[in-house]
């Protein structure tokens, strides 16, 4: 059985839609153990509350030595400046000891993220996301064309071979679409699905 973890950081609310869609798809894949946890917020709590972030604490806060735990491990962060946000690369940036003991070497990793517009980072941030990813040794999965859902130009959409993606738009009120939902969904039961092979 493998067990597989959501592991995102949303301001509001995007990545935490998509990351329900992830956990979703590992989820239907049968005998998956999926786990939903964020990063913990960094800004202040009045920052927090004057840019009206979404209320995310319902959702459980992952501690860094629970990774090693994982079979797979797909985080979701929207764009900060083309990169992931700095509340990712913060907890990312406590895994030194997992790394000196190669915990989590052979784990599969995947990315997803969200911008507020087409072009304003999604694969930069996806692909500079897994250059972390492999260092810390895990086998990186994206989202294959197989998805068919990424094809075509007929409307405005996020999804790349990379992985899922939503487009916010500048004031946020645009929400993951139901082709990026899909994306996030078929992410979730790709990874699922390797992840029960390497974990055989
Ligand atoms: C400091 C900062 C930098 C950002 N940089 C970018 C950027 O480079 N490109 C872009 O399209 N959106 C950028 N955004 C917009 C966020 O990516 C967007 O609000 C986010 O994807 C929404 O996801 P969320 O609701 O999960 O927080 C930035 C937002 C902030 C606050």
């Amino acid at each position: 059985m493998a067990k597989v973890l959501v592991l995102y950081y949303s301001s509001w609310g995007h990545v935490s839609e998509m990351a329900q869609a992830v956990a979703d798809g590992a989820r239907s894949v049968a005998g998956t153990e999926v786990a939903v946890k964020r990063v913990p917020e960094l800004v202040p709590e009045a920052v927090r509350q004057s840019a009206h972030y979404k209320d995310e604490s319902g959702v459980p806060v992952a501690t860094v030595d629970e990774l090693a735990q994982y079979d797979a491990i797909i985080i979701g962060t929207p764009t900060r400046y083309g990169n992931m946000a700095s509340q990712m690369k913060n907890f990312l940036d406590q895994t030194g000891g997992l790394w000196a003991k190669g915990a989590l070497v052979g784990k599969v990793g995947s990315v997803f993220t969200s911008t507020a517009t087409q072009h304003g980072g999604q694969e930069s941030t996806i692909l500079s996301t897994h250059t972390v990813l492999l260092h810390l040794g895990l086998v990186i999965v994206g989202l294959p064309y197989s998805f068919q859902g990424q094809m075509g130009v007929s409307e405005v959409m996020g999804n790349s071979p990379y992985g899922a993606s939503t487009i916010a738009d500048g004031d946020g009120s645009r929400r993951p679409s139901a082709v990026e939902l899909d994306g996030a969904r078929y992410q979730g039961r790709h990874v699922a699905e390797i992840a029960a092979k390497l974990s055989a």
